[in-house]
């Protein structure tokens, strides 16, 4: 018996549920304008709350997605997010209990994988999730890049309402190619162009080549002091940037860096393998930051998501999963070239299914996780034999946040 039960939020609930969430994270309520757009992202049946009485002490949402998995696929995936429990009741269960219900409600739904961003590293291993991709930040010294290649195709700017829905399609045409993509939900859009405040400014510049876009990017630049060598400079972050080939890449890459009056341009949140430094002449005036984790995966259904991937040619393995919270993916599975089967067989290795996940899109390899000790070796070479067919030739990236 426990002092809180969990139910599923309605319309009328959303917004008290959006000022609880705010408030874990120490942010005041939401002004009724943002409320326009954040209102919609809350759908019928995805937004759980935890309750002690009739009072609202905690909740967790999910966004209706999609993910790319190696091999080209695409799985039914959820979004996690506004995670939060109300600073009186935490570590008291409730989150445990709210996951355990948002887990369960997946399941039913379909759903092969969950995602999120995790504010602190500690919180979600237990409930299965794992690392499964990293992201860096890059900063650019605009006086020392000296590009070494010139625009080749056409860049042009074009308005939010022109540019959102060219950056809609080539987002959904262009990403799903990365592993660990996954589709945005309308609501994302809206919140993410239209909601900026006006000192915002967001701009969209669209690459095109023989009369086809084929790219875009939408950036920011925040205003500063025109002479570079005084503190506060003018910065241009690149918020997004899509293409559908790497001449149109480099193009919108060459475009930010050519914006006058700007002293360096920043990226968030890009993937680690991303050749900037290769653009310039001065590779040193390129500085990559912070790489961090992005995606933390939660393999729901193991057997639909080791299904739904590819893997290279190599010797079969036998791997033990363990999910405490959904005991049914427990088990051992075949892995091969030719697909994945559920087996009696005794497993050559076992690990917990948030290591597993950390594995699934290929950014870390079992080797690594052998010896650092996160996964039981049974059969001395199965690590080795697994790294082989879990091997991706991309480093997989989200790039949405959410
Ligand atoms: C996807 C997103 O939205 S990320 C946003 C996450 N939200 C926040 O960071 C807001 C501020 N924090 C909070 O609201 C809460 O502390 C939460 C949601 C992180 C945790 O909620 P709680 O109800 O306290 O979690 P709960 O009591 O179920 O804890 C379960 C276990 O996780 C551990 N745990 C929970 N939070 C943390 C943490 N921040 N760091 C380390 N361990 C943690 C607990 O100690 C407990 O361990 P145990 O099972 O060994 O006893």
């Amino acid at each position: 018996m426990t002092d809180h039960d969990i139910r599923v939020l309605d319309d009328s609930q959303y917004r008290a549920a959006h000022t609880l969430f705010r408030s874990t994270l120490h942010h005041p309520p939401t002004n009724d304008d943002a409320w326009k757009f954040i209102r919609e992202s809350y759908e019928p049946g995805r937004a759980l709350g935890a309750f002690a009485e009739d009072e609202l002490i905690g909740t967790v949402q999910a966004f209706p997605s999609r993910m790319a998995v190696p091999g080209g696929a695409v799985v039914p995936h959820a979004a996690v997010s506004r995670v939060g429990v109300r600073s009186d009741w935490t570590r008291r269960g409730v989150l445990s209990a709210l996951q355990r219900a948002q887990l369960r409600s997946f399941v039913e739904s379909g759903d092969v994988v969950a995602t999120l961003r995790a504010t602190e590293s500690l919180i979600y291993g237990r409930f299965g999730y794992g690392v499964a991709s990293r992201y860096r930040t890059v900063r650019v010294d605009r006086s020392r890049a000296v590009p070494r290649t010139r625009i080749a195709g056409r860049v042009r700017l074009v308005d939010l309402e022109a540019g959102e829905r060219i950056a809609r399609s080539l987002y959904e045409e262009v990403a799903p190619r990365r592993v660990g993509t996954i589709g945005r939900w309308p609501a994302w859009w809206s919140m993410n162009l239209h909601r900026p405040t006006p000192e915002d400014n967001p701009r969209i510049a669209v690459r095109s080549s023989a009369g086809q876009d084929d790219g875009f990017l939408v950036y920011k630049v925040k205003p500063g002091a025109h002479d570079v060598s005084e503190k506060k400079p003018t910065t241009l972050e690149v918020v997004d940037l899509w293409a559908r080939t790497p001449e149109a890449w480099a193009d919108l890459w060459l475009f930010a860096l050519g914006v006058d009056l700007v002293a360096e341009v920043v990226a968030f949140g890009r993937p680690v393998d991303e050749p900037v430094e290769w653009l310039l002449g001065d590779r040193r005036a390129c500085k990559s930051f912070g790489e961090e984790d992005e995606t933390w995966l939660r393999l729901v259904d193991v057997p639909a998501a080791l299904g739904a991937r590819t893997y290279r040619d190599g010797v079969p393995v036998l791997i033990g999963v363990r999910d405490t919270y959904l005991p049914d993916n427990t088990g051992t599975y075949r892995v091969s070239a030719d697909g994945v089967s559920r087996v009696s067989d005794a497993p050559e290795v076992v690990l917990d299914v948030d290591t597993l996940a950390s594995t699934y899109l290929g950014d870390v390899s079992f080797s690594t996780l052998a010896a650092t000790r996160r996964l039981d070796v049974v059969e001395p070479d199965a690590p080795a034999r697994a790294d082989a067919l879990f091997a991706v030739s991309e480093t997989p990236w989200c790039g949405t946040y959410f």
